[in-house]
């Protein structure tokens, strides 16, 4: 690879600075192109994306394709499969990638590295059926009914968003006779809301945390020890109700985790890129081992995708160029994720810290300052919510908001009439995207007005009111089906497109730096008022 070179200094990113800052074509213009309309599509691993509703042009397409040429997103993209160093910060491979793709012959990242993860897949297979099958006895001989999942940042987001996403799928399964629950935020409200109605005898924990030094996480370990044994569970028998998930065993080791109880995994996976890991213990347990793998198997197929399909029709590559054109060319600061599926309810908030806490750096890969922007606030939530919440600020307010619509093009849920909430649900979805993208110019809207019957002098006074600007981007990201497997690939499509991105700003992603000030200034003052209660 050549020497690093800013982005704004590579020549892609200086002709694509005089594109933005020529004559801009309004969406309502750009659609109307019914050739242009057809060539905006991509897919692959079972999901594609619809983008004629982004601000591009065939030379603005040119020059953000040329851009990532330039910024050899792709040779970048094989020394992380190949588990170079690219985490410089760390001096760690980053193999999340790994974790799905034990069974690739002829692995980049090497067989020995296969190996270790597909024992470690074995054994939380095997474990997570074990519980699900109420084989996971507690202190009085009965089975765990209820496990609650400790953790927090990656070691919650990731298990909790797909366990509500996939959920559904296993209710009906007669094998599963166990709840999952999450907790993750130290208030004891939350811990004591989620045990309030769970019986210590047939209640385990998971505590997940790959350092397993985080604060809050350790806090509601121990209180969650001492409700076991407030509980009833005498002292040597609480391991038969805690399991760790670290890559540090060593420290669960010393708290007592037993060997038995303890899954593993490694310093080359970061926590927001975790869940394919042991991390996704508890999401085994509540959809199944055979599920869990097929999620790996979607993600393992977007990772196939990403690395060989061309530059024009590679998910992420694309994804990753509109969010640069809308960030650094055209002034957008956020971007929402707008789901319309009520299981990806959490979805927005496990990318925001996929995004924000990987691409919310000011520092080049070299040690110079970035004199770009880098990650925009990403934030969304559920579609049909936000259109009667939030929608307002985005169709009207100041703020120019790029945003990606996900939609299911088959619904499956057991309801006898939902394939109507379905199309209603669709119907919305494409009906905001596509006013997002028009508007309705003055003109428009007194012609609406005046042949509603509205009198001249209330067609003037409303009209400024009742017009839309238009000309927010979006892409439509569609998914065949939810699916563990459908959801893998979605959740990779992601990853790859913030990899795609600090390839281009030229910054790390898999460290996380700006988290560490704040933890150190908590323990200073934990240990300042320590040292003032003992004098
Ligand atoms: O899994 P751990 O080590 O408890 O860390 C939890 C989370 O905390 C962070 O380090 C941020 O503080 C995240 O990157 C991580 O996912």
């Amino acid at each position: 690879m050549t020497p690093f070179v800013p982005p704004h200094k590579r020549q892609a990113w200086q002709a694509l600075q005089a594109l933005a800052q020529g004559p801009q074509p309004h969406l309502r213009e750009l659609l109307k192109s019914a050739e242009r309309n057809a060539a905006l599509h991509a897919s692959g691993a079972g999901i594609s994306i619809d983008y004629e509703r982004q601000r591009v042009t065939r030379e603005v397409m040119q020059q953000l394709l040329a851009l990532a040429d330039e910024s050899q997103v792709m040779p970048q993209a094989q020394a992380m499969f190949k588990g170079e160093p690219i985490n410089a910060t760390e001096q760690r491979a980053v193999l999340h990638v790994a974790l799905r793709g034990s069974h690739v012959p002829n692995p980049p990242w090497g067989h020995e590295i296969s190996k270790q993860v597909a024992n470690e897949l074995h054994r939380v297979c095997t474990f997570a059926e074990k519980v699900r099958e109420g084989h996971m006895k507690g202190f009085g001989g009965e089975s765990i009914t209820d496990v609650v999942n400790l953790g927090i940042g990656g070691s919650d987001l990731g298990p909790r968003m797909t366990t509500e996403a996939l959920s559904h799928l296993t209710r009906d399964s007669f094998k599963n006779k166990v709840r999952v629950h999450y907790v993750s935020n130290v208030d004891a409200w939350s811990l004591y809301t989620a045990l309030a109605y769970l019986n210590p005898a047939r209640t385990a924990f998971v505590v997940q945390s790959k350092t397993f030094t985080t604060q809050e996480t350790m806090t509601l370990a121990a209180s969650a020890k001492r409700w076991l044994t407030d509980g009833g569970c005498p002292a040597d028998q609480l391991g038969k109700h805690l399991i760790a998930v670290t890559a540090n065993p060593h420290i669960s080791a010393a708290q007592g985790f037993t060997p038995e109880h303890t899954f593993g995994f490694w310093d080359w996976v970061g926590g927001r890129y975790s869940v394919w890991s042991a991390i996704g213990l508890p999401l085994a347990i509540s959809i199944g081992a055979f599920a869990f793998q097929d999620m790996l198997l979607g993600a393992r197929a977007m990772d196939e995708h990403f690395l060989t399909a061309p530059s024009d029709q590679n998910l992420p590559l694309l994804m990753a160029l509109f969010g640069i054109w809308n960030r650094n060319f055209l002034g957008a600061t956020t971007h929402n994720i707008a789901p319309y599926a009520s299981p990806l309810g959490k979805f927005a908030s496990f990318l925001q810290q996929m995004d924000m806490e990987s691409n919310g750096k000011g520092t080049h890969v070299d040690g110079s300052p970035v004199e770009v922007a880098t990650a925009p606030v990403l934030w969304g939530g559920l579609g049909i919510d936000g259109q009667h919440a939030y929608f307002q600020l985005i169709h009207q307010g100041k703020h120019l908001v790029p945003m990606d619509f996900i939609g299911l093009r088959t619904e499956r849920s057991p309801l006898p009439f939902a394939a109507e909430h379905h199309r209603v649900v669709l119907l919305n979805m494409q009906a905001q995207a596509q006013a997002l993208a028009i508007g309705r110019t003055p003109e428009e809207t007194m012609k609406e007005l005046r042949d509603s019957g509205m009198d001249e002098a209330e067609v003037q006074r409303l009209a400024p009111h009742r017009s839309y600007p238009g000309n927010v981007p979006s892409t439509t990201i569609w998914v065949d089906a939810l699916t563990p497997r459908s959801m893998g690939a979605l959740m990779a499509l992601y990853e790859h497109k913030v990899f795609c991105q600090a390839a281009i700003w030229g910054i790390h992603a898999y460290d996380q730096w700006g988290v560490e000030l704040g933890k150190k200034m908590a323990k200073d003052i934990e240990a300042a008022e320590a040292a003032r209660l003992k004098a």
